[in-house]
């Protein structure tokens, strides 16, 4: 089975008819998966394969200098550089062994610009470390989602039947992040040994993630036609790195009273490599954008997806005391 592709232009450029068969189908995709593929989403061909070179070139900095703008482990939304080994998802442990896993992956985390509460840290930018350019191609990525973004979750007001605003006027001051992500290197006997992944399975804490990935494969998402309590994963193809994978998160699933249910995804061997038991694992790289509520916006169940035969599910907490307590586990 392979996730849904989407044409946005079909929204874009549609009449009403075509613009409401959309917003179903968004909404149909990620009721099944969590997850739908986007194609002509606006994001040229030429702007992608920069982002993923400024990805490439940032993780290509000298050890002291991505450790000069290293993230404050801590609950607080990250900024600047994680190492190796930062994080795990532990509470997500399926095979229930309690065992702490090592994530293989080393990630680079920006939120808004001149955000007062979170500063961003940004790497020297000189000619010898090829880097000069990235801030201001980071930034540019970061608002031209946020317009993409707030254009899908419009959309998805339409198909939950909500009034316009309903949800986007909850994310009105873009707290959101974006996050660029290496895996290095590795052997597929180091990760079926158990205690290596590259990303374990995991919900994201905001709205929607947006995510480029290179053509490496291993991003994996739940199959959903799996009846609980057995999890099981499907590959996400990654043979065209100018699809947008977009995912349903936390924030979402809460605020629909569980009617939009955030997609769970892991990174691991890819899918066409499954059978194999030996080999290398070249690098990946993948930029992830996360969409997020304001943060002293709740996170509980909205009043428009309440009744009582659907009582309340999730509770009322800010979204900034939310992402904390998912940061703590994360850390633990
Ligand atoms: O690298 C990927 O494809 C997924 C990354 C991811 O799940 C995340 O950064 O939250
Ligand atoms: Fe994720």
């Amino acid at each position: 089975m392979s996730l849904p592709v989407l044409d946005l232009s079909i929204y874009i450029l549609g009449g009403a008819q075509e613009q409401r068969r959309f917003s179903r189908d968004l909404l149909s995709s990620f009721q099944a998966h969590g997850f739908v593929k986007l194609i002509n989403h606006g994001f040229d061909r030429e702007y992608i394969d920069e982002l993923m070179d400024w990805n490439q070139r940032f993780f290509k900095l000298a050890p002291s200098t991505k450790a000069s703008i290293s993230n404050q482990k801590g609950v607080n939304p990250q900024r600047g550089y994680s190492g190796v080994g930062g994080e795990s998802f532990k509470h997500f442990d399926l095979d229930g062994t309690g065992e702490k896993f090592v994530d293989v992956k080393e990630h680079f985390d920006q939120g808004p610009c001149n955000d007062a509460s979170f500063p961003n840290q940004w790497p020297p930018e000189t000619a010898s470390n090829d880097l000069i350019g990235f801030r201001a191609f980071m930034e540019s990525y970061f608002d031209i989602a946020i317009t993409l973004s707030h254009q899908l979750l419009s959309i998805l007001e339409i198909a939950l039947n909500v009034a316009p605003g309903s949800l986007t006027s909850r994310c009105s001051l873009n707290h959101n992040e974006l996050r660029l992500n290496h895996y290095p290197a590795t052997t597929i006997e180091e990760i079926r040994g158990g205690h290596v992944r590259r990303t374990g399975a995991h919900t994201d804490y905001g709205v929607l993630t947006l995510l480029f990935q290179d053509r490496s494969g291993g991003l994996e998402v739940q199959d959903r036609s799996v009846p609980a309590p057995e999890v099981k994963f499907m590959p996400v193809a990654a043979d065209d790195p100018y699809e947008l994978v977009v995912n349903v998160a936390d924030t979402l699933q809460r605020w629909t009273n569980g009617i939009v249910p955030a997609g769970l995804h892991q990174v691991t061997i890819p899918g066409s490599r499954r059978d194999e038991v030996r080999g290398k694992l070249r690098d990946r790289f993948s930029v992830a954008y996360f969409m997020k509520s304001n943060r002293e916006e709740s996170v509980g169940s909205l009043p428009e997806f309440v009744s009582e035969k659907r009582p309340a599910k999730y509770e009322h907490v800010s979204a900034i005391e939310y992402h904390k307590r998912r940061h703590a586990v994360l850390y633990a």
